[in-house]
């Protein structure tokens, strides 16, 4: 039997962040949606043939979105919540994006006269959260009681058309049904999106009827779900939708897809599911194989996740033959673990990168050569790739070998590192009045979270000093008068307490681990965040250590501008490990410990420097969440044990402020709890400060500054806004633990909104200290 190869989702950015590009310029009005279109089609041949050319056989489409594939589900169900007007009939692109960022004036709405009323100005996007632990952000399903479903979007089969006409046969992708109403909310209370099923299956059994009406042979239905703690329930709504959609269409295969996890206790249900195909992620829960091959009912085709496609180290070939030799006989594809959308495109460009440490490395394109050369191997023996799988042990065993990755001296700080490094000397009570006496900062002491708008300009400069046309002395002074100006702006705003604005950091992940060694950087390995948005995650390959203070002169430049307490900004250990491509050789507690001690030198130095306040951002940390609550303890006790690394090397009467953008903590409060810092700023504004209700409950003592300003909209709230949350937050905690500040930094705002709303905000803490 022969062993094929499939991808199940590619990177659409495109090589050159194409995507991006036309996004943005349509967004700006500078362009027409036939120029946006245009690139997108041209995004998807370039990668159907590259895919084909790399050694897939199977290759998927509909992978690829304009913004978001839980979006494009939404559409193509036509689940558009009502603000967006929509009624019946194709959904524009101005829907879709109004649905994705909010409603804007189109460029023509902008411009015209016409006296007519704008259909979608001023209506918020749909709530945004991360997919599952990635870094990858999805348009939250909006779901209500009775809510019907129906087809409102072919672009499924219109992909499977495009790719048809040149020539590829793909597999088309769709987000199962019953991971997409899990995915989704509903503002009744008690709702339960299950109910809906019926309506969303029938729409699903019209589209995979339509597939095959078109000759599609398979569709990939994922249903990450899957790997999930899911009740009897959603177990029973797998089998109630999988056996309606074969009744549908009973001609078409499905390749059932689960990824990120194991399937654990969902396996019979997995396996009972009337579909043609299984796959299975073998990097994370490579122990399943064995009970699903013993299960696994004859002529089950296994697709197999054995390539990685939540990291970028390059496989030991050799090592996976020796487990998939045995299997020969059966019929089995070759699969990385999950879509490739969360690793990025290319190695071949990155020629900047150190020469040993690139070639442990494998991007998208590679992992489709690692997993070709594998299916070789299967098919036509060993030897037809004896030269790819040399060079792979050669770099598996240079790897482990590398005395580029050990740092003996690391090791030894943390052998010796005991208890009390985890331990800030005096409890909260203590250092809270020390930092009183210290500060005398008033009643609802107002400040921000750290960054403030990378303005074009700002990226244009770092770009032409990346590039060598601006050499350091000029790009040092201007990073210096954007400072300053931004320190000026807040003492004229009347802020209590002030940020250096962050304006020399390319992001607040990227830039840390520039300035630590370990830490090795791509200079196109883009990954999406969410619709344009992009990040380079570092990749951690060996010992970490800070060879130097990282940020202390640029907080200290910004203190010598002014007497009000600047905020010393780092971002935490959790965060750095969460948001890299974390090395795969050694535990992740491991590297996360040897990363806290090196941001506890940092915080240290800041202290040292004069800093009554230090800022240590875990923006990620809930979000590291293990998918499965039985792993969350132990997650959570490193997690916690870090951040407590970083943050105690400081003296009592030193403020340590921690801030967490993601509001979902009911669950882990104990843990925000163990963290012990100072004071917590976090993202309330949306849900009208319902998050405190946990702390109270939870009888958190610390200080805490729920965001009263939502930085995710380009809306300026008013006064009355900020207080009438100031207001709900007072009844909840006591007027002495309170701060006022935003939801989370300030990078992706403009200044003119940035200004109008901190001025509001500083104008409602007056407010409410008259109060
Ligand atoms: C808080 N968030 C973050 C996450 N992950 C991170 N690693 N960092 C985060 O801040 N995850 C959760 C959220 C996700 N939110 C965002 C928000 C904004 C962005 C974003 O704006 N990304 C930028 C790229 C940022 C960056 O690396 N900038 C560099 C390079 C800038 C660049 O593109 N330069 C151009 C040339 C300059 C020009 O002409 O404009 C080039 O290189 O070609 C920098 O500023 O130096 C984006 O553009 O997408 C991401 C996640
Ligand atoms: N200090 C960072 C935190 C973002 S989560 C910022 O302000 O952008
Ligand atoms: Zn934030």
């Amino acid at each position: 039997m022969t062993v094929t190869v499939a991808t199940l989702g590619f990177p659409r950015i495109g090589p050159r962040r194409e995507l991006k590009t036309a996004l943005e310029s349509y967004w700006a009005g500078k362009s027409h949606a036939e120029a946006l279109l245009g690139t997108a089609a041209a995004l998807r041949a370039r990668a159907w043939a590259w895919q084909r050319e790399l050694g897939a056989d199977i290759i998927p489409s509909n992978d690829f979105s304009l913004y978001d594939h839980v979006l494009d589900t939404s559409v193509m169900l036509g689940a558009i919540p009502a603000a967006y007007g929509w009624r019946g009939g194709p959904v524009e692109l101005t829907t879709y994006f109004a649905m994705a960022r909010g409603g804007r004036p189109t460029a023509h709405e902008e411009s015209c006269d016409c006296g007519a009323k704008h259909g979608t100005e001023g209506v918020p996007a749909m709530e945004m959260t991360k997919w599952f632990d990635t870094n990858y952000h999805y348009l939250v399903p909006e779901f209500a009681s009775g809510q019907s479903f129906t087809l409102a979007s072919t672009k499924v089969l219109d992909e499977y058309r495009e790719a048809k006409a040149l020539g590829i046969e793909t597999r088309p992708v769709l987000l199962g049904p019953v991971s997409y109403l899990l995915l989704g909310k509903s503002k009744d209370a008690d709702f339960d999106p299950l109910t809906l099923l019926p309506n969303v299956v029938a729409v699903y059994a019209q589209v995979l009827q339509a597939l095959a009406a078109e000759g599609a042979q398979w569709a990939q239905i994922d249903e990450p779900c899957l790997v999930l703690d899911l009740d009897d329930a959603a177990r029973s709504a797998l089998h109630g939708a999988y056996a309606a959609l074969h009744e549908a269409a009973p001609g078409l295969r499905l390749m059932l897809t689960t990824y990120f996890g194991g399937l654990g206790e969902n396996l019979a249900t997995a396996l009972a599911l009337p579909v043609q195909g299984l796959h299975l992620d073998l990097v994370r829960a490579p122990e399943q194989l064995g009970a699903v091959l013993a299960k696994a009912p004859t002529g089950l085709v296994l697709s197999l996740g054995v390539i990685d496609g939540r990291n970028i180290w390059r496989a030991d070939l050799a090592a996976l033959l020796e487990k998939l030799e045995p299997l020969k006989g059966r019929e089995i594809v070759l699969a990385p673990s999950c879509s490739l959308l969360h690793v990025p495109l290319d190695l071949t460009r990155e020629t900047a990168l150190d020469a040993d440490v690139r070639s442990w490395l494998s991007f998208a394109a590679q992992k489709i050569g690692e997993l070709a050369v594998l299916a070789k191997a299967l098919n036509e023996g060993r030897e037809a790739v004896t030269v790819e799988l040399a060079a792979s042990s050669a770099a598996a065993e240079a790897r482990r070998g590398s005395r580029k990755i050990t740092d003996p001296t690391v090791q030894a700080r943390l052998l010796a590192a005991g208890p009390d490094l985890a331990r800030r000397a005096s409890s909260f009570p203590i250092r809270q009045a020390a930092q009183r006496r210290k500060l005398a900062l008033p009643l609802y002491p107002t400040t921000t979270i750290g960054s403030f708008p990378q303005t074009a300009d700002v990226r244009q400069v770092r770009a032409a000093h990346d590039k060598g046309e601006l050499d350091d002395v000029a790009y040092e002074a201007f990073l210096k008068q954007e400072t300053a100006r931004a320190i000026h702006w807040q003492e004229e705003a009347g802020l209590d307490v002030l940020v250096h604005g962050e304006f020399e950091r390319n992001d607040m992940v990227q830039y840390f681990g520039e300035r630590l060694t370990g830490f090795a950087f791509t200079k196109h390995g883009w990954v999406q965040s969410y619709g344009s948005r992009c990040v380079r995650p570092p990749i951690i390959y060996g010992d970490v250590s800070r060879p130097a203070p990282m940020t202390v002169a640029w907080w200290a430049y910004a203190q010598s501008l002014t007497a009000k307490p600047v905020k010393g900004m780092v971002t935490g250990p959790v965060t750095i490990l969460n948001w890299s491509f974390v090395r795969d050789d050694q535990p992740r507690a491991a590297t996360c410990r040897q990363i806290a001690l090196a941001i506890r030198d940092e915080v240290v130095d800041l202290e040292e420097a004069g800093a009554a306040i230090i800022q240590i951002d875990e923006a990620a940390l809930r979000e590291g969440l293990p998918l499965r609550h039985a792993d969350w303890a132990a997650y959570l006790a490193w997690a916690v044990e870090c951040f407590r690394i970083s943050a105690s090397g400081v003296r009592d009467e030193t403020q340590i402020h921690t801030h967490m953008c993601y509001s979902e903590f009911n669950d882990i409060m104990a843990a925000i709890g163990n963290m012990d810092a100072d004071v917590i700023s976090i993202e309330t504004a949306r849900s009208q400060m319902e998050l405190l209700d946990a702390f109270n409950a939870y009888r958190y003592p610390a200080e805490i500054g729920p965001g009263v300003y939502d930085i995710h909209s380009p809306r300026v709230p008013d006064v009355a806004e900020m207080s009438a949350l100031l207001t709900a937050a007072a009844a909840k905690l006591p007027a002495e633990r309170l701060w006022v500040n935003p939801d989370c930094g300030l990078k992706t705002r403009g200044w003119p909104e940035v200004k109008a709303a901190i001025a509001n905000l500083v104008l409602a803490a007056k407010a409410a200290r008259a109060a």
